[in-house]
């Protein structure tokens, strides 16, 4: 999908996926606490709000802590959300039953950061890559099963002779290959790709994504693409959502959170980006953040950047900003807000 097209699909299509005030939290008992204390309540999602549309990708960023991976995993199912909206097409996946989810979870697939963890050891390639078909459809062929997985094989470049060869006989752009050939095998219409190349050598990144690329064009999918680099997500992204402490703070088409970053925090992640022209790399000023990142136990009571932020006053600790702004830039602050 090009950017300038984003906007027409999305006053003409209804999302895929709509997530729409998502709270998930974690029960944390302190060292040292006894055993008839509360636990504390750890807030890694906090109202987190976007939609995602058929064949884009939207990238995901935010620093470590930020709540991303609890957000993918929030989305599939893997941790239960505490309030909020998950809806799948029309249906809703937060509260369904397990036998909804397991129907979802075939549309919804994941590849995990960690392309050799992610694979059980003891599972030959093609054992692993058949999982999900024999689990979904148990009276299929097996003569079929493997013709199917010999195709998704060749489909993400791996040999279809290596198929008897186990996880460790892989080097980890190719393991990575097994985790997206597993997670195609299904033919979802979303992958949530949680930070899929950050554990591979710089030369094999580029080449895990453009096969997640060639493929997402081929097959239609739409990607949640979660990436510490910011010039990964530059590339991928057609929209970006900017996470901080569980929160939301910025939604928008790639141009606008790249080309026109307005809350303050992106302000200062995107001012580390590296910039094509030699000049203004040497000439620009990166905006430290100041400060450590608040306790997602305890965040701060207002907007939750405030603490760290160079433009906050007293009313940001009064009042809690939401995503506002147009379809194409959204907001989440009291100070910078998008231009109507
Ligand atoms: N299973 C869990 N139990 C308790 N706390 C958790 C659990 N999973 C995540 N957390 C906490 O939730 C918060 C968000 O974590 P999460 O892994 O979602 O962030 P992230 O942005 O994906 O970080 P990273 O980029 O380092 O993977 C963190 O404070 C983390 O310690």
């Amino acid at each position: 999908m090009t950017l300038s097209n984003i906007s027409i699909v999305k006053e003409s299509q209804a999302p895929l996926l709509q997530v729409q005030d998502v709270h998930t939290t974690f029960n944390i008992k302190q060292k040292g606490t006894y055993f008839w204390q509360k636990p504390d309540t750890l807030k890694a999602v906090n109202g987190v709000s976007f939609e995602l549309f058929a064949g884009e990708t939207l990238g995901v960023v935010g620093e470590s802590g930020c709540g991303k991976s609890t957000l993918a995993r929030t989305i599939i199912g893997l941790v239960r959300a505490n309030a909020g909206s998950i809806k799948f097409g029309d249906e809703e996946i937060v509260g369904a039953s397990k036998k909804t989810m397991r129907i979802k979870r075939k549309d919804i697939q994941m590849i995990f950061q960690d392309p050799l963890a992610s694979l059980n050891p003891r599972m030959t390639v093609g054992d692993i890559i058949a999982e999900p078909l024999r689990t979904y459809y148990p009276e299929m062929k097996k003569s079929d099963v493997q013709d199917e997985v010999r195709t998704m094989m060749k489909k993400v470049g791996l040999l279809s002779n290596q198929i008897n060869r186990y996880p460790h006989e892989f080097s980890g752009g190719q393991c990575q290959r097994i985790g997206i050939a597993r997670a195609l095998i299904l033919k979802p219409k979303i992958i949530i790709c949680d930070e899929p190349v950050s554990a591979l050598d710089v030369s094999i990144q580029a080449q895990v994504i453009n096969l997640l690329q060639d493929i997402q064009q081929e097959m239609g999918l739409a990607l949640i693409f979660i990436a510490h680099d910011l010039s990964v997500i530059k590339h991928i992204a057609d929209r970006v959502l900017v996470m901080y402490l569980g929160h939301a703070v910025e939604l928008g088409i790639n141009e606008a959170v790249y080309g026109n970053p307005t809350h303050p925090y992106t302000q200062a992640l995107m001012s580390a980006v590296p910039l094509p022209d030699p000049i203004a790399e040497r000439n620009k000023v990166i905006q430290l953040l100041e400060g450590d990142l608040p306790s997602p136990i305890n965040p701060p009571s207002g907007c939750v950047f405030r603490t760290r932020c160079p433009i906050a006053d007293s009313e940001c600790a009064q009042i809690k900003p939401v995503l506002e702004g147009t379809l194409d830039h959204r907001v989440a602050c009291l100070k910078n807000k998008v231009e109507l």
